[in-house]
């Protein structure tokens, strides 16, 4: 089975809706410490939000709803982030409601460890694997799709 290589210092993908912006806020200046480790993406206006309160630098990609959400899910399909914290807004429609489930659905192929929510995302944060080198199993997409055609 194919893998992918994780190094300790992670890269870290952070999106939140508007009405989510300020549980992500909450849980980044929470967990300032464990997340100083690790190297930070995010879409736009989340990433300065972040930026400002954590008073570090984030690598910023356009806003969701001008590509960012794409961005980073082609950054996950290069092998470029290891985990996704996405606090997507389950009372609202986005504009953009397919690059989010288009990232959602990177994040599963990919076999990204993905936070939706507070809990969730401690979870990640307090599992012994988040400080390891770690090696995450893939499918194999080529198998899988052998065994479709048959
Ligand atoms: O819309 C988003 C994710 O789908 C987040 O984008 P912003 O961080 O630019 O608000």
């Amino acid at each position: 089975m194919p893998t992918r290589k994780m190094k300790v210092r992670k890269r870290i993908a952070l999106v939140a809706h508007d009405h989510k912006k300020t549980d992500l806020i909450d849980w980044a200046y929470f967990n300032r410490t464990a997340l100083a480790k690790h190297e930070l993406f995010a879409t736009g206006t989340t990433g300065k939000l972040l930026e400002d309160k954590l008073d570090r630098p984030v690598n910023k990609f356009l806003s969701g709803p001008l590509g960012g959400d794409q961005q980073i899910g082609a950054l996950i399909a290069e092998g470029k982030i290891d985990i996704l914290i996405f606090f997507w807004d389950p009372m609202e429609a986005q504009p953009h409601d397919p690059d989010v489930k288009a990232l959602l659905r990177l994040a599963v192929t990919w076999n990204i460890p993905t936070a939706c929510d507070r809990a969730t995302a401690d979870f990640i944060f307090t599992s012994p694997l988040i400080l390891d080198d770690y090696t995450v199993q893939l499918e194999d997409y080529s198998q899988y799709l052998k065994r479709k055609i048959k």
